[in-house]
């Protein structure tokens, strides 16, 4: 008889991103007992996508909760290049707004480059501006984008020291897979980054002892991939349809029921990174807000 695997522990980044955004709810309200104001975050929707109109919803309720002031500019689809980068520069200058959040993807007439490019560094909570990926090129403080830092922190969480780490990253995007493998090498993993050139993919996969997925294709990472006792990060998010007729549901990269049976620990989708994601991003809002005001934030309090 096979002997019974051990099932992985399964990572709650729900759980920790509420932890996290009490702390963070606690840090704004000093914020605003010492400033006279909230933190305030803009989001910017252009276009009626669902999935993203889900999402922002949730980021406003998340912000409120957390004693940070949400201010969302819904447009329309059609909106035009100029009037978009008129309510950047109108955001980067209006003093209540510390944060700002153009959701991604745009309509394909907009450009995405230029949008990104028009918001203020100091505002850039998402961490996408070229001043902000340079900072974190060359390891000077700036924002970090939300995803990947949040998994950084599951996996702070999760092992500790991850010195010494083989650590794989699948994807290389700007906001997510980039990021990631530079957030490791800074914590001193060896890392290893994969994407749709890479040769045998399962066998890179199968020498990690982190594995983060950020390819955006339903289960693609399978459970015979997976170092047996490897932390396994899922940071896909893919709709698929469901058992029942008409239905979807979401499903990660990783093909979460196999990777279980041999990963030391997981991360569930939904519930593992995506919320995380949302908490990064009031903190990083909470930072701004005391850089730009002009107060102090002692280190290592969010
Ligand atoms: N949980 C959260 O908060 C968030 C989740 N996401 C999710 O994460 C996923 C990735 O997002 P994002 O980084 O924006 O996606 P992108 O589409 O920008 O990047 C996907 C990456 O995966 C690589 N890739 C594609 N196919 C393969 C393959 N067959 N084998 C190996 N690598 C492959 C691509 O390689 P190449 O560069 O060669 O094309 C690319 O580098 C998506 O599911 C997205 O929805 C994204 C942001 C936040
Ligand atoms: N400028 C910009 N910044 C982003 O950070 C950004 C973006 N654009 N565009 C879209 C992606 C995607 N993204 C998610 C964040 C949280 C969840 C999330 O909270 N997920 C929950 C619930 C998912 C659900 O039930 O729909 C979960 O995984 O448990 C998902 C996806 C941020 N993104």
């Amino acid at each position: 008889m096979s002997e019974p695997r051990q099932a992985a522990r399964r990572i709650d980044g729900k759980a920790f991103a509420a932890t996290l955004r009490e702390k963070i709810g606690k840090v704004a309200a000093d914020f605003a007992a010492e400033a006279g104001r909230k933190p305030g975050l803009a989001v910017v929707l252009v276009g009626e996508d669902p999935a993203s109109s889900v999402y922002v919803r949730n980021k406003g309720k998340a912000s409120v909760a957390a004693n940070i002031e949400s201010f969302e500019h819904r447009l329309p689809a059609d909106t035009d290049n100029d009037t978009l980068m008129a309510l950047v520069e109108r955001l980067n200058g209006d003093p209540a707004v510390d944060g700002i959040l153009v959701q991604l993807p745009l309509p394909a007439h907009l450009d995405e480059q230029s949008v990104i490019a028009a918001i203020s560094p100091d505002k850039d909570v998402d961490g996408f501006h070229v001043t902000n990926a340079g900072r974190l090129a060359v390891g000077q403080s700036g924002f970090v984008p939300c995803t990947p830092l949040g998994c950084l922190m599951l996996l702070k969480d999760e092992l500790g020291d991850l010195s010494g780490k083989d650590a794989v990253v699948i994807g290389r995007s700007n906001i997510v897979g980039k990021p990631m493998a530079q957030l490791l090498t800074d914590a001193n993993a060896t890392v290893t980054i994969a994407h749709s050139r890479t040769k045998d993919l399962a066998d890179v996969v199968r020498r990690a002892d982190i594995v983060v997925a950020a390819v955006g294709r339903p289960e693609m990472i399978r459970g015979d991939w997976i170092k047996p006792g490897a932390t396994v990060i899922d940071v896909g998010i893919n709709r698929v349809p469901a058992a029942e007729e008409g239905k979807t549901r979401l499903v990660g990269d990783v093909a979460f029921d196999e990777a279980g049976q041999r990963a030391g620990a997981i991360t569930p989708v939904p519930g593992g990174v995506g919320p995380m994601t949302i908490a990064v991003l009031l903190r990083n809002t909470v930072v701004a807000a005391y850089r730009n005001a002009g107060l102090e934030l002692a280190d290592g309090t969010l």
